[in-house]
């Protein structure tokens, strides 16, 4: 290889996050120049390869280690470098150490972990998180396991057996056709604990992820304009999950009383909401059922509409627009808005795994003025988050 492509090269392998001083957008248009870079100079084989026999089977070595307790025992040994006799001895029930070995060498090969030696490894970023429930990367592989896997694998035939029509009904849903006790994906989580469990993981660590709403939506004009005398609330987060979104918006006023924010999803959804500020409300409530809280300054719905196709987002809407107090009330929608072109893969993988799990979509901004305008609101203004993935729609 020439002494440029080398030194290039060199350059690049040294790159970390840190390098981007948290100027996001500059290390996501990174990664995607990379991507680029990996797709011009892979050969047809190479990718096929790639997408067909090694990701899949690396997400498989990855679940075993999770399932023999592997990453925890490593990660609480500290990741130091460790020969595969000795990763073997982690792990329970006890496996053979040369299954262990030939797993370990897959993700050495993939740069999930790091070989050091001959069958000597040493942990990386990553695979700390791994062995680390607090970081919820565990249960976010558990919720492939659980949930994204088979819908994936089932998607194809389930286009084919409804004739590749575009999927619009949220109880025929691809999920209900491969689920063996035929559930759609909520009530699967709501009859199966562990499953709610993996998706709570995984949802909260892709919360975590996102852009604070309270950091690109004027927060402190919803605050001001707001009555909260008399017990007057601030903001209802319907299916508000654990009740992040609150959380951060208390954080930034922490002045608001107790009672101003009300967080609202399934009962089996809010009893696992932990640690949160006594200021919020906990209320367990179906959103296709009556609005209980009437006349809040805001009713917010984050990564909610998207779970539905309109005809039953319509539902939604109506029952809360039935207890907005006109001139007063907002309705703030924080979801992702397709732009025309130059759709990240982060939001395109989105919008096609909401229809293999519920027949539901991300939505275009024309898309969203019609669920809206059909639904008697009008839009005010998009706030982007800065980052190209979601935006808060305010109504
Ligand atoms: C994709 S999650 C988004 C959660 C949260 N807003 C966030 O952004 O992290 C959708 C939420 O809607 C809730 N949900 C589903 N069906 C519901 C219903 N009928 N009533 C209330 N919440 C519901 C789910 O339990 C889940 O927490």
């Amino acid at each position: 290889m020439s002494g440029d492509k080398l030194e290039l090269l060199a350059s690049l392998s040294k790159l970390s996050p840190e390098d981007f001083e948290g100027n996001e957008v500059e290390r996501l248009q990174f990664i995607s120049a990379a991507q680029k870079v990996v797709n011009a100079l892979q050969t047809n084989e190479e990718k096929v390869y790639d997408v067909t026999f090694t990701q899949p089977i690396v997400f498989s070595a990855l679940q075993i280690c999770v399932d023999l307790g592997l990453w925890e025992a490593w990660t609480a040994a500290a990741g130091n470098t460790k020969t595969v006799e000795e990763l073997s001895k982690m792990t329970k029930p006890q496996a053979d150490p040369n299954l262990i070995r030939r797993l370990l060498r897959l993700l050495g090969s993939v740069g999930i972990i790091q070989e050091v030696g001959e069958d000597t490894y040493s942990a990386t970023r990553f695979s700390l998180a791994l062995g680390d429930k607090n970081s919820l990367m565990p249960q976010s592989i558990q919720c492939r396991t659980h949930h994204w896997q088979d819908g994936c694998v089932n998607l194809p035939k389930y286009l084919a057996k409804i004739g590749y029509k575009e999927p619009q009904d949220a109880k025929d849903s691809n999920y209900a056709d491969w689920c063996p006790e035929k559930l759609n994906f909520f009530d699967k989580c709501v009859a199966a604990p562990a499953y709610q469990d993996s998706f709570s993981g995984f949802m909260t660590a892709w919360a975590k992820y996102k852009l604070p709403w309270p950091e690109f939506y004027d927060t402190k004009s919803l605050v001001e304009g707001a009555d909260l005398t008399d017990g007057g609330v601030l903001c209802v987060d319907i299916g508000g999950h654990h009740g992040v979104d609150l959380t951060r918006l208390l954080n930034k006023h922490p002045e608001l009383p107790a009672g101003a924010l009300v967080l609202e999803d399934l009962p089996e959804v809010v009893s696992g909401a932990k640690g949160l500020s006594e200021k919020i409300t906990v209320l367990p409530h179906d959103m296709f059922k009556p609005q209980p809280v009437k006349g809040s300054r805001a009713y917010y719905f984050h990564a909610v509409f998207h779970d539905w196709p309109d005809a039953v987002a319509l539902e939604v809407l109506k029952n809360v627009g039935a207890v907005m107090k006109k001139g007063y009330s907002k309705l703030l929608i924080n979801d992702i808005v397709i732009p025309p072109t130059g759709t990240s893969s982060i939001q395109a993988t989105m919008d096609v795994e909401m229809m293999a799990i519920l027949s539901a979509y991300e939505r275009t901004e024309s898309m969203w003025t019609n669920l809206v305008t059909s639904s008697g609101f009008k839009i005010i203004k998009i706030w982007k988050d800065g980052r190209g993935n979601e935006s808060l729609i305010s109504i």
